[in-house]
C-alpha cells in the first residue's frame, strides 16, 4: 500500500500567467489537497471518497484518476492492475489546481508503486500533457508546484520543465473560496487571443522584476510588480463584487491580492498575523457564499507531492 498527498497551488500569482505557482498549505497543519492510495490487486479499480467527491464525473473514464493511469499503462506497454482510492478533498473548479491535486498524486503513486520507470522530468511532462487535456492548454503553474512545493517559475527549456524561486518566508498567504465553481477552460477562453505590444512589454518587466526581486529578496519591489494585466481585467467580471473585496481586503492591510489560478478563489498576502485573522474573518463573512466554501490562512509548502503512508 502507499498513499501520497499532493497539494493545494496558487497558478499566475498576479505576475506570470501560466508562469509561476505557489504550493501552499494551512498554517494550522491541516493537509488542504487530495490523496491518492494504491493497492495491488487483480484487476484495475478506483473508488472515490472525500469531501468533494460527488462533484466527480460519474463515468469513471472521465476521471482524471482514469487517465493519469491509462497513459501510464500506455507508456510502459502493460495493463497495471491496481485498487486506487481518490480522496477528493479539492473542490472542482476552484483555481487551486484541483486537476493538478489528482493528477499529481496519482502519477506520482502509480510511479512509486511500478518502481519509478519514470523519472521526475518525465513524469512532471506528463503532468501536464493531462492538464492540458482538460484545460485545453498544457500549463505547469499547478502541476510543478504541486509535485516539488514551493514558488516555482516554468522554464520549459533544454531538461528543465521548471525551477525553484527563492520566496519570502515572512508572507502570510490567505484562500478563500466562496463555494462557486468556473471552469478552467472557460476562464481561458474569455482571454485575447492577441495582447497588445505595451502590455507584453509591461508583463516582461513585471515577471523579469518579480524574479530579480525574489532572488535579492527584496520583499517590497517584489510586492508592487506582482500586478495582474493579463488575466485580472477580463477574468474580474466572473466573480462577484470583484473590485469591491480587493478594496475592502487592501484597507485591512494585505499587501497584494489577486485571483488563484482561474478563479473564482482569491488569493490576499498579509506580513502580520493579526491582520491575516482579520482579513480571513471578513472574507468569511463577506466573500463565501454558501456553507462549502472556506477561508484558509496558509504558507507556502515547501514539501510539495508526498508519501503520508505506506
Ligand atoms: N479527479 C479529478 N479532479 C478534478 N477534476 C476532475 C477529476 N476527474 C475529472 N475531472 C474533471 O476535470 C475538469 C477539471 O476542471 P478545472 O480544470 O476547471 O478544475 P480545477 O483543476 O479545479 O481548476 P484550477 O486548475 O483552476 O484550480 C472538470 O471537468 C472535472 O469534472
Ligand atoms: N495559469 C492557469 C491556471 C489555472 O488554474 C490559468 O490561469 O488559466
Amino acid at each position: 500500500m502507499i498513499k501520497i498527498y499532493a497539494p493545494a497551488s496558487i497558478g499566475n500569482i498576479n505576475v506570470g500567467f501560466d508562469l509561476l505557482g505557489a504550493a501552499i498549505s494551512p498554517k494550522n497543519g491541516k493537509l488542504l489537497g487530495d490523496t491518492v492510495t494504491i493497492k495491488s490487486n487483480n484487476t484495475f479499480n478506483l473508488n472515490n471518497t472525500g469531501k468533494f467527491a460527488f462533484q466527480l464525473p460519474k463515468n469513471i473514464k472521465k476521471n482524471i484518476v482514469w487517465k493519469c493511469w491509462n497513459h501510464f499503462c500506455k507508456i510502459i506497454g502493460k495493463k497495471i492492475l491496481i485498487s486506487i482510492t481518490l480522496e477528493k478533498n479539492m473542490p472542482i473548479g476552484s483555481g487551486l489546481g484541483s486537476s493538478a491535486c489528482s493528477i499529481v498524486a496519482t502519477l506520482v503513486a502509480i510511479n512509486k508503486f511500478c518502481n519509478k520507470p519514470l523519472n521526475s522530468r518525465q513524469l512532471l511532462y506528463l503532468m501536464g500533457v493531462i492538464e492540458g487535456e482538460i484545460s485545453g492548454d498544457p500549463h505547469y503553474d499547478n502541476v510543478a508546484p504541486c509535485y516539488y512545493g514551493g514558488l516555482q517559475l516554468i522554464i520549459n527549456e533544454n531538461n528543465y520543465i521548471s525551477q525553484s524561486i527563492p520566496f519570502f518566508k515572512d508572507w502570510i498567504w490567505i484562500v478563500a473560496w466562496p463555494g462557486i465553481k468556473i471552469s478552467t477552460s472557460s476562464a481561458r477562453s474569455i482571454l485575447p487571443l492577441k495582447y497588445d505590444k505595451k502590455i507584453c512589454i509591461e508583463h516582461s518587466r513585471l515577471l523579469a522584476g518579480f524574479i530579480h526581486a525574489s532572488y535579492t529578496q527584496q520583499s517590497k519591489l517584489a510586492l508592487k510588480l506582482m500586478k495582474d494585466i493579463i488575466a485580472e481585467p477580463y477574468r474580474m467580471q466572473l466573480i462577484p463584487n470583484y473590485l469591491k473585496i480587493k478594496k475592502q481586503v487592501l484597507n485591512l492591510g494585505a499587501i497584494n491580492f489577486g485571483i488563484s489560478g482561474s478563479g473564482p478563489t482569491i488569493f490576499v498576502i498579509c506580513n502580520n498575523e493579526i491582520i491575516a485573522k482579520n482579513i480571513s474573518k471578513w472574507l468569511s463573512k463577506n466573500y463565501l457564499k454558501n456553507n462549502q466554501g472556506f477561508v484558509h490562512i496558509c504558507e507556502l509548502d515547501t514539501k510539495g507531492t508526498r508519501i503520508i503512508g505506506e
